[in-house]
């Protein structure tokens, strides 16, 4: 196209006169004129601010050109050879970043392909960056599509890059000298920017969360860990406080995302995150979204760098394994103070009371990802694979006291050399059965370099949180307590602990007909609740350390309410007031 004809067209399309030009480069074509008052008659060479500006735009955007470096590095590599030029431009449209190749570096400056060039649409007319940076959208602006006569021989694709709060920030450039003619020639180059600012605006995300709950999004389980599409930063409190441009349209529903909170754009809340962590495979972490759609999803826990001595932050799936519940929250933070060492740890407790579960949670909390092999001891025997010892990560060793004599010898040899660092459960006393000589004492305190004991759920205080997040769990359709339900769940022994409430509640939301679940819907308990198993003396003292709460220490005592109040009677004791 000669250059007159290239005018000549500009002025048909501001006369409203349709030549098959994009709608975007016909947008911006009317806004050089009518809004920058440039002339296409009048060409000016690329603008280059000077040194000392140039300075000034790189140190605003330092952390940004930081962040991006690597992902700007892939996609030169990816491009290698094909002559592309690669521009990070800041949100004025000043580049601060560029690669190219080098032999070219003198007609690369000369076409405004090079550090400092000012790509803004009111300085250069309508080019790649100025016009992603005013629609915010990724462009192709291809050869004649330029306005001014300076830039026509380029070919310029770019796509614009966000920052966690929604605002553009910056605009990543992929640009050509010489391009072949067709516009779809550049197609790829398009999938490739748009992929790799989504990859730059992960990066950032990931760098400005790292005390923070991040839950990464993807349509499809395959590359939910390595490439997600989307992500959001949560807040203690459940709330969106950064996010990825394309979580806003996978989330958003139209309405701005900062500041929504969690569970009401979808059926999770900052208590499910832990279950949607890396220890679960992709495919089973299904997030249903409150708009009927669904998506599969990555949590990553707040990283535990420091823990402050005073006022622990749980780190990882440990903030959600309990309410507020003095000793399991004496119990969690010690778990977190020892979860970063390699000390072998022995967690104890009743059966069902979530051993396994604090056992993976501590690993999770590891700074980097790493194996996690389980030794189910129950068959006696330890089934021990030599090559696990090279690879590291940990090995959970389930239900250790059941152990035959020969088991423990054998483990104790492998664990000899051994890289893995060893988390144990037990529903014993380890110790008693070390005592007792059924537990070798060597094995014992290979296992054992600190002790966990997870209290049984009678005597947690948190009941109501678990019924609550355990209801969450099993509950699709929200189906909600009754009063008398609840009542009738907090009065209840639980000897099979959180495994028996998690399996009454899925049980109790399938029986209930309505839409609330009523204490007839609740199966009865499996295990009938003993009836004289302490002597009245131990009654005071539990009642004390119960706080004078007759439901609590019925349930500590594994009796019913009634038969509390019966034995009060008995004894004369009354609540103080
Ligand atoms: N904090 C929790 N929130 C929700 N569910 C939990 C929690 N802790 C445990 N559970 C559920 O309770 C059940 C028992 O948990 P887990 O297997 O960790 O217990 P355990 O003490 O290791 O049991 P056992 O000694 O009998 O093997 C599991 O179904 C688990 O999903």
């Amino acid at each position: 196209m000669r250059d007159t004809d290239h005018v000549a067209e500009i002025d048909r399309v501001l006369r409203g006169q349709a030549t098959g030009r994009d709608s975007v480069v016909s947008r911006s074509w009317r806004r050089c004129v009518e809004r920058y008052g440039l002339d296409p008659a009048r060409p000016s060479p690329a603008h280059i601010v000077t040194e000392a500006e140039l300075r000034s735009h790189r140190e605003q955007s330092e952390r940004l050109i930081a962040i991006a470096r690597s992902g700007l590095g892939a996609l030169f590599r990816q491009v290698a050879g094909q002559n592309y030029v690669l521009l990070l431009a800041d949100a004025k449209g000043v580049t601060v970043d560029f690669l190219g190749d080098s032999r070219f570096q003198d007609e690369l400056r000369q076409a405004g392909l090079y550090l400092g060039s000012d790509w803004s649409e009111h300085r250069a007319g309508t080019c790649g960056v100025g016009a992603c940076l005013v629609t915010g959208q990724a462009v192709t602006i291809h050869q004649t599509d330029h306005f001014d006569l300076h830039h026509t021989p380029l070919s310029c694709t770019a796509a614009p890059i966000f920052d966690t709060t929604g605002q553009l920030t910056a605009v990543l450039d992929l640009s050509l000298l010489r391009s072949p003619q067709p516009k779809a020639s550049q197609n790829l180059a398009m999938n490739l920017v748009r992929t790799a600012a989504r990859r730059v605006e992960m990066a950032n995300l990931m760098a400005m969360s790292r005390r923070d709950w991040v839950l990464r999004l993807s349509t499809a389980p395959d590359f939910l860990e390595v490439d997600p599409e989307a992500a959001i930063a949560l807040d203690a409190g459940g709330r969106v406080i950064g996010m990825t441009h394309a979580a806003q349209a996978a989330l958003g529903n139209g309405t701005p995302l900062l500041g929504q909170r969690l569970e009401d754009l979808a059926e999770v809340t900052t208590d499910d995150l832990p279950d949607l962590m890396r220890g679960r495979p992709a495919e089973d972490r299904v997030i249903r979204l409150r708009d009927g759609g669904a998506l599969f999803g990555h949590a990553i826990a707040p990283q535990a760098a420091r823990l402050p001595r005073g006022q622990p932050l749980l780190p990882g799936g440990l903030s959600s394994l309990a309410g507020s519940d003095p000793a399991m929250g004496a119990l969690l933070a010690q778990a977190a103070r020892l979860a970063p060492s390699t000390l072998p740890l022995l967690i104890a407790g009743e059966t069902g009371t979530g051993k396994e579960r604090l056992a993976r949670a501590i690993h999770l909390c590891r700074p980097e990802p790493a194996p996690l092999r389980v030794i189910d001891c129950a068959g006696g025997e330890a089934s021990f694979d030599a090559a696990w010892n090279d690879e590291g990560g940990t090995l959970l060793l389930r239900g250790v006291e059941d152990l035959s004599a020969a088991a423990q010898a054998l483990l104790l040899r492998r664990l000899a050399p051994c890289k893995l660092r060893v988390l144990a459960t037990t529903r014993c006393d380890l110790a008693a059965a070390v005592a007792r000589g059924a537990f070798r004492a060597d094995l014992f305190f290979r296992i054992a370099g600190a002790a966990l004991p997870v209290p049984p759920l009678r005597m947690r205080q948190d009941l109501d949180w678990l019924i609550d997040r355990l209801l969450r769990a099993a509950n699709a359709d929200g189906l909600r307590l009754s009063a008398g339900a609840r009542a009738e769940l907090k009065a209840r022994s639980w000897p099979g602990n959180l495994r028996e409430l998690a399996a009454t509640l899925q049980a109790a939301v399938l029986l209930a007909e309505g839409t609330v679940i009523d204490a007839r819907d609740l199966p009865p308990p499996l295990l009938a609740p003993a009836t004289e198993t302490r002597p009245d003396d131990d009654l005071r003292a539990v009642l004390e350390a119960c706080g004078w709460n007759m439901a609590l220490a019925a349930r500590r005592l594994g009796v019913n309410r009634s038969t509390v109040l019966r034995r009060m009677q008995r004894l004369g004791l009354t609540v103080p007031n």
